[in-house]
């Protein structure tokens, strides 16, 4: 397949209520689509980096910035999906630019071939259970409205955000109000310290599912300390980078349980091999979220029906965080979504949709 040329694409969704987390909070998602051209059709990739660096070190304005200079045009010639990665290989870091130039190309090739993302990646089933992450709150009151308001939905999982000052008493009202069935797990986005083992360690009685990236990306040797102290299962996020960097994780026993986001780790090829290694390790792996939009939902859905995706992920309906989406919404039912079958993504985006959300366009020739 060769490129004509890679469209960005400037997307702004306001949150249907703020999002806040240990790192800020957030009122809007600012975003970047990609549509790749090539002379086989056309396809969709989506950038989960945020508009500032607080996840990780990648932001907005510098993922169409390594695009436009280096990464898009470095894909002249043949290119498919497994060989974008490789050949962009000279360009260090800059994961999250590098998965959602991936994914544009293979969505335009599996398109073109008539294949699903989920028949691409090995997925097993066609609709997948689904958790959500709730925000932290003004009140505790407020947090069991909202817990209250997703377990009516259907969710099947329910994941806190916490940081130091907001985390036992939470997840013990939480526990309190809603019973011991519910499952139940947090996330503290590396807000804690290895100082904060034993205060972590009050979490235990509460039989979480696990405890989600408490300390810094790059302590993994301290994670490992961390969970010679607490019982709850140790979820590596941020510090997961690629399927070598969760072999080192799994090996130190920096934790029992991955998040796969296919933004963080440079594509949903890479997210693949690290559930095949999370599979191999008997370690629990499931599908982590980053507000996507319909386009990298639709692509989340298809990776949480993989096999080693054994715990309910990230991909909440797309009314979990908007109004409006750019494709047809993600919508619940009995708590699941249905992996799209259509070929590539087997969603597109609704041209008004689309039109009403874009802030800007630049066209990226090859
Ligand atoms: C669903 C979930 O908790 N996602 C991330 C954190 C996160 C939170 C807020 C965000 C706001 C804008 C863009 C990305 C964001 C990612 C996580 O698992 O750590
Ligand atoms: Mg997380």
């Amino acid at each position: 397949m060769k490129l004509d040329g890679v469209e960005l694409r400037w997307v702004e969704m306001p949150l249907r209520s703020p999002f806040r987390t240990s790192f800020g909070t957030q009122t809007v998602r600012q975003l970047l689509l990609l549509r790749a051209v090539a002379d086989e059709g056309e396809g969709w990739g989506e950038c989960v980096a945020m508009s500032e660096p607080v996840y990780s070190s990648e932001y907005q304005e510098g993922c169409a910035d390594v695009l436009r200079r280096y990464l898009v045009p470095a894909l002249t010639g043949e290119v498919d999906g497994i060989s974008v990665v490789p050949r962009l290989k000279k360009y260090y870091g800059h994961r999250m630019a590098k998965a959602a130039l991936e994914m544009a190309v293979l969505d335009a090739e599996l398109r073109a071939r008539g294949v699903s993302f989920g028949r691409e990646l090995g997925a097993t089933r066609d609709r997948v259970p689904c958790g959500v992450s709730v925000g932290i709150m003004n009140s505790i009151p407020e947090l069991l409205d909202a817990v209250g308001g997703y377990l009516g939905e259907g969710y099947v999982r329910i994941k806190l955000k916490i940081e130091p000052g907001w985390d036992v008493e939470p997840v013990r009202a939480v526990r309190e109000r809603f019973g011991d069935e519910v499952l139940l797990q947090v996330d503290a986005n590396t807000a804690y310290a290895l100082a904060d083992a034993r205060h972590l360690a009050r979490l235990d009685p509460f039989d979480l599912l696990l405890i989600e990236q408490p300390l810094d990306e790059e302590e993994l040797l301290a994670h490992a300390e961390l969970a010679k102290v607490v019982q709850t299962p140790i979820c590596l996020d941020e510090s997961i980078t690629s399927a070598s960097s969760a072999a080192d994780a799994i090996r130190l026993g920096a934790c029992q349980i991955v998040n796969i986001k296919p933004g963080r780790v440079g594509g949903y090829l890479e997210a693949r091999r690290i559930h095949d290694v999370c599979a191999a390790n008997n370690i629990a792996a499931w599908c982590g979220g980053m507000l996507e939009t319909g386009i990298g939902r639709a692509a989340n859905v298809a990776l949480a029906a993989l096999p080693g995706c054994t715990l309910p992920g990230d991909t909440s309906a797309s009314d979990r965080y908007y109004k409006l989406d750019v494709t047809e919404p993600f919508v619940l039912d009995d708590g699941h979504l249905t992996v799209p079958a259509g070929p590539g993504l087997g969603v597109t985006p609704l041209p008004e949709a689309l039109e009403e959300v874009t802030v800007k366009t630049e066209w990226i020739p090859l």
